[in-house]
């Protein structure tokens, strides 16, 4: 209603800029509309457009204002949602870049991955045997912050993640794990052993969970999840893949809301996502 009456008259710029179209900081000349006042509809109407303008201009200010974040990932097998995060960092769906991959298994997947596309590869934590490879957790807490790393991001890595480092990277460690945490999780759940748990419990959902790392396994702050159905037959492969599909989806998602600093953390300490389309709503 408010469109239709405001750009009956003859404008001085396009009706509706393109999406593309740069925004002007707001001066009188730019968002003057060239056409006599007919009624208080139309005054409204103006302040409308103009209060529209100032908002889509602080709003372009605020997203230039937000840096492109630099990503560690820490895996420990095939990396496939460490793919897809790079995939999105490459595509422009993810305001980051991915500069270390650090993992247990120096001939995994997700390693060889890495390599392939010029990202540096780290062993943590040093291997059992005697070995010079690997870093200490003091050594590692070094080369992250050397890297200038923002955010750390668990994805299938194994082994549990010092103190050292949760506390050197406060609210900027997150991990994917393959259930709905609190359940089905904590040490001795990972891989297709979740998948197995959630089997004999007769759950009907499973889904992952993304959340918060602490100084314990799979108890940090949920930030978020997603649910798939569990069908009666499934073998723990097909519940895995159905799963696996989900993860890739969300934590592409979820990282990408990290980059553009859209997480809030809430009075009571749980963090939410601000959505990217409406800024008013959270979830
Ligand atoms: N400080 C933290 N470190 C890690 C967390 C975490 O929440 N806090 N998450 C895990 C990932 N994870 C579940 O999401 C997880 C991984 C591994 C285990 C586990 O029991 N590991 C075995 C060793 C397995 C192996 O070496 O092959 C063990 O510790 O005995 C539980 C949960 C990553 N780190
Ligand atoms: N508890 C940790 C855990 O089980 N993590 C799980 O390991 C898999 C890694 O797959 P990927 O290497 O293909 O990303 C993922 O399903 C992830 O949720």
């Amino acid at each position: 209603m408010v469109s239709r009456v405001l750009f009956s008259g003859q404008l001085t710029f396009p009706a509706k800029p393109p999406r593309e179209a740069p925004i002007a900081p707001l001066t009188p000349s730019r968002n003057v509309l060239s056409f006599s006042l007919r009624s208080s509809v139309d005054r409204f109407a103006m302040r409308i457009v103009k209060a529209a303008s100032f908002t889509r201009t602080v709003a372009k200010v605020d997203e230039e204002a937000i840096s492109r974040k630099k990503l560690a990932v820490f895996v420990s097998g095939g990396g496939s949602n460490f793919k897809k995060i790079h995939e999105g960092c490459l595509g422009g769906s993810v305001q980051g870049d991915l500069v270390l991959l650090v993992t247990n298994k120096k001939d995994c997947g997700g390693a060889d991955y890495a390599r392939s596309n010029g990202i540096p590869v780290l062993l943590f934590p040093k291997p059992k045997r005697e070995s010079s490879d690997g870093l200490s957790p003091t050594e590692l807490v070094d080369v992250l912050r050397e890297y200038g790393v923002d955010f750390v991001l668990l994805a299938g890595y194994l082994k549990l993640i010092p103190a050292e480092l949760v506390k050197a990277f406060p609210k900027r460690i997150l991990n994917i794990h393959p259930a709905l945490l609190p359940a089905f999780g904590g040490k001795g759940l990972y891989g297709m052993r979740v998948h197995k748990a959630v089997l004999a419990s007769g759950a009907r959902y499973s889904g992952p969970t993304i959340h918060f790392v602490d100084e314990e396994y799979d108890t940090g702050r949920i930030l978020a999840q997603s649910a798939v159905r569990v069908v009666a037959n499934d073998t723990p492969e097909e519940l895995a893949k159905r799963v696996l599909d989900e993860e890739h989806k969300l934590y592409v998602e979820v990282v990408a809301a990290i980059c553009e600093e859209r997480i809030k953390w809430r009075e009571d300490g749980v963090p939410l996502i601000q959505s990217k389309d409406n800024p008013d709503d959270y979830y």
